[in-house]
């Protein structure tokens, strides 16, 4: 990779801004420091340390011209002593399922949640501009990332009044009544990742709220502050106990709830080697329900009549998209020898177009990555290519530059197995081309991926896509067709096989995933069937304390 003073690497350096030159309506005027964490219902000031927050988007310094970092706010380290009363207070307010959360109609639940919706769309500006600050995504990503969760909670809860009914169903077969209740787990501990902040951190924790479980959630290390003008409303709109947050250094206390035993749930949107440690930590792993979204190699599969220009389109968005930061991103390349050429030379054509800025300039592809270490990383990753034989086909056009935290796009090929690129999941805008000539190349790489999430197949041709498709869906989550790895729309299954998930986090099947049958039976008689009927009209919420006698 080229060295941070060559010309393009001062390209680069010029993208970024004086604080001058930044719009007013997306400024950080001064940082946020937040100076509360929730416990039990409570915001609790905090007198203990804090951790700085520095933007990944560096600062140009009007006199001097040097890029500087721009602290934008600070958040409580929490100890052990918070972490486990954040735990305390959620197994209270559970209570072995009589808790006033978990024994509340769903229909009442669905009601404080709505009230969290307002409060949530009222905080609308203030968390984009934080996501954009925090992990440099653009200003429209972010605001889609805002309104994608707000979609996606309300098919949540659509989903949720579909499920009530059903429960509020029995059904009759050799000779007995049955009625299935859909109960919750208990304690869930939901933790999201940097790149989609907000909504994943919700695609786990709203379907378990929804569903009865009381909740610890401890914000992604890159995107913790846009949690706090959320804490407010955590605090006011559900019962003490039902979310507490978990702030700090995350090896300094997760393991700790894992030791507990408490934690009923290991809600983990991350990577594998993450969720495998915690996992162990449990006292009783083989009981812990895990809900997992984890890594992934997503690749291409492109075969010789696949529609070229068509085809680019979608491998840049996939590729590239917040600068390859999503699990969901195309990261390999499989491209038929016939038309290899071609195809490196569309590409390479079409990447001199691509936006690289800052997030709230209009056509912006890349910012700056979030990941401090990242750079460094991928710089590591084109070396090792570069050192076994591929070339930096962009080079020319910036391929290959990096300053500070920017990446310029980088085109590797011919890429093959002895490669770290080949096997390792970038997260970042590298894109490596592997050229093969038979079908069971792709084949072979996807079987032997630790990684099944999703692939990509280019081509109109039945048979190849076909076969291609009957020999990968076991192997695979999701098979998208002449278009780009992604999860949307969001109510479609979303899970994958191997080291890519646990679960499948869609919008129905989640509330399935936090939640459990218990089914009430009884033998067919006029009497029990009066008895069912009766208890489906009265029952649902009822809740046994000491005040109930009969
Ligand atoms: O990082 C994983 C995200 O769920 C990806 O979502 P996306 O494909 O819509 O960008």
């Amino acid at each position: 990779m080229a060295e941070q003073t060559n010309p393009i690497s001062k390209d680069l350096k010029s993208l970024f801004s004086t604080l001058a030159d930044i719009p007013e309506d997306i400024r950080i005027e001064s940082p946020l420091h937040q100076k509360q964490i929730l416990i039990d219902g409570a915001l609790r000031e905090w007198t203990g340390d804090f951790h700085e927050v520095y933007s990944p988007i560096l600062i140009s310094n009007k006199e001097t011209g040097a890029t500087e970092q721009l602290l934008i706010g600070s958040y409580p380290i929490a100890t052990t002593k918070e972490t486990q009363e954040a735990l305390d207070a959620a197994v209270r307010a559970y209570d072995g399922g009589r808790g006033a959360w978990p024994a509340m109609h769903i229909n009442e639940r669905i009601q404080h949640l709505t009230r969290f919706v307002s409060e949530m769309k009222a905080q609308r500006q203030q968390i984009v501009k934080l996501i954009v600050w925090e992990i440099s995504k653009t200003v429209a990503d972010a605001e889609k990332e805002f309104d994608r969760t707000i979609d996606y909670i309300n098919e949540t809860v659509r989903s949720a009044k579909q499920l009530s009914n059903q429960t509020n169903a029995f059904q009759v077969t050799q000779g007995f009544i049955g009625q299935t209740k859909r109960v919750p787990h208990g304690v869930v501990l939901c933790m999201g990742p940097f790149n989609y902040p907000l909504n994943e951190t919700f695609t786990t924790l709203i379907p378990a709220l929804i569903m009865g479980n009381t909740i610890l959630f401890k914000p992604p290390k890159h995107g913790t502050l846009l949690f706090e003008p959320l804490l407010e409303a955590f605090s006011s709109c559900f019962p003490k106990g039902v979310v507490n947050t978990v702030y700090g250094r995350g090896r300094d206390i997760v393991p700790m709830l894992m030791e507990s035993g408490k934690i009923d749930v290991l809600a983990l949107i991350g990577s594998s080697r993450v969720a495998d440690a915690l996992k162990k930590m449990h006292p009783k792993s083989n009981r812990l329900k895990s809900v997992l979204g984890l890594d992934a190699k997503n690749a291409a599969i492109i075969l010789p009549d696949a529609d070229l220009t068509h085809t680019v389109r979608e491998v840049i968005a996939g590729a590239l998209s917040f600068n390859g930061q999503r699990c969901t991103a195309l990261k390999v390349l499989f491209v038929h020898h016939e038309i290899v050429a071609p195809f490196n030379q569309i590409l390479v054509e079409a990447l001199k177009q691509i936006g690289i800025g800052l997030p709230w300039q209009k056509g912006i592809t890349i910012t700056p990555l979030a990941e401090p270490e990242k750079p460094a990383y991928l710089k590591a990753c084109v070396d090792d290519a570069l050192a076994k034989g591929a070339d930096v086909l962009n080079a020319a056009d910036g391929g290959g530059a990096i300053y500070e935290s920017f990446v310029h796009p980088t085109v590797l090929y011919p890429v093959n197995s002895a490669m770290k690129i080949y096997h390792e999941e970038q997260f970042g805008p590298v894109i490596p081309i592997v050229p093969f000539t038979a079908l069971s190349e792709p084949v072979e790489y996807i079987m032997n991926s630790p990684y099944g999430q999703q692939v990509s197949i280019f081509s109109q041709d039945t048979d190849a896509v076909s076969l291609l498709i009957d020999t990968l869906a076991n192997q695979i989550g999701r098979i998208n067709l002449n278009s780009q790895c992604q999860r949307s729309p969001d109510t479609f299954p979303f899970n994958g096989r191997k080291d890519s998930a646990d679960g499948t986090l869609s919008v129905d099947e989640a509330l399935i995933a936090f939640s459990v049958d218990s089914v009430v039976v009884t033998k067919q008689t006029p009497e029990n069937e009066q008895l069912i009927r009766s208890i489906l009209e009265t029952g649902g919420s009822r809740r046994l304390t000491n005040e109930v006698s009969f």
